[in-house]
């Protein structure tokens, strides 16, 4: 596993801007549109960009002890029930992935007493994250695990053709440690990045609230280093997400970031990867507070704001056509001199 990241080719970046500006459209007509479609062919390392015919989520799914501390509106068998829900093909990213012509998998990293699946989804199990208000979730031994999983997932996918990857996540609970590892590297509290998650009342919001608040605390200024912030307040579904991004960014392969739980380790994998954050694009800002300041934070702009706040790599894979589109325009669009 290398931590090395190289950027996206500038000088193809610099080349599908040019050829954008010589089509048939006043330049800069597709405002944005323009820079997808120059990030992408930076990332292909070819102008103009190929088209997206392999698109694939992965799933990371595990419980959380935090959820024991009433941050959630669902109970956790939820999370065994959603793994089968992926499995059969009838979840939120299921649909939506199959509207854009996108593969999902899922990976169980830590599901509290998941059975009847197939030994595939089983491969990296482990057990669930402990509640990081009380204890690390994870062992030193387990991050190296999880993060090591996450890379396998995404260096075997990019193997079989992946042209784009999205990590989605499943887990009740998980906006929590996730909102937690946001506080902790923009230095903030529980107060500023708790939301409603599935939909806390008033005082679930504030239980969460003080759940982060007091996981903060106990680790101190550990939280500093990158590696024991996400063994301390992550899990390993998460870790194994933030390998699979900074496997995608070492091996030139762009993603596309969901919501909060995305977000915050897209915020981990820039900081064990610098320079990952290059080959990531924002699907979608979810309503979660901690999604837009991880965001801002990497400088990334999401691509939707639809309001969404389901999580799986949903939004992500939702801005997948926005993407496709900007790679069409490039293509397609004839230079004005020649009409
Ligand atoms: C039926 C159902 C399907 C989901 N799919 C994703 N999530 C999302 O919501 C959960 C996180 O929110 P919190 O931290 O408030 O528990 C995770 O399972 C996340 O993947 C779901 C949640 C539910 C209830
Ligand atoms: O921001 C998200 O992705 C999100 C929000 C609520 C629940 N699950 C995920």
């Amino acid at each position: 596993m290398t931590n090395t990241v190289t950027a996206p080719d500038p000088s193809l970046r610099a080349a599908a801007q040019a050829r954008s500006d010589a089509q048939a459209k006043p330049t800069g007509a597709l405002g944005r549109l323009e820079h997808l479609g120059a990030w992408l062919a930076a990332c292909q390392g070819v102008n103009p960009p190929r088209p997206l015919t392999d698109v694939r989520v992965a799933v990371f799914a595990g419980d959380h002890g935090v959820a024991a501390r009433g941050v959630s509106a669902y109970p956790t068998q939820v999370t065994v029930a959603m793994v089968h829900g992926i499995l059969a093909g009838v979840a939120g990213v299921s649909a939506i992935a199959r509207s854009v012509g996108a593969t999902v998998t899922v990976h169980d990293l830590g599901v509290d007493g998941l059975t009847g699946v197939p030994d595939e989804v089983r491969r990296f199990h482990v057990r669930p994250a402990r509640p990081i208000s009380d204890e690390d979730a994870l062992t030193p031994d387990e991050l190296d695990a999880a993060l090591a999983a996450g890379d396998t997932i995404a260096a075997e996918a990019i193997a079989d053709g992946a042209q784009v990857l999205i990590a989605g996540d499943l887990g009740i609970g998980n906006t929590t440690p996730s909102a937690a590892l946001v506080a902790a590297t923009l230095g903030l509290r529980g107060g500023d990045v708790a939301g409603s998650g599935t939909g806390v009342d008033a005082a679930g919001l504030a239980r969460k609230a003080a759940a982060i608040d007091a996981a903060l605390d106990r680790v101190g200024a550990r939280a500093s280093d990158p590696r024991q912030r996400l063994a301390a307040l992550g899990s390993a579904d998460i870790a194994a997400a933030v390998g699979f991004m900074t496997g995608a960014a070492t091996r030139g392969i762009p993603v596309v970031v969901d919501g909060l739980i995305a977000s915050a380790e897209a915020l981990m994998a820039e900081e064990l990867a610098p320079g990952a954050s290059a080959w990531m694009v924002a699907g979608h800002v979810s309503t979660e507070p901690g999604c837009a300041l991880a965001q801002r934070r990497l400088g990334l702009t999401p691509i939707l704001d639809l309001g969404m706040r389901l999580g799986e790599g949903s939004g992500a894979v939702l801005a997948v056509p926005i993407l496709e589109a900007a790679g069409a325009a490039l293509r397609e669009i004839a230079a004005l001199a020649d009409l």
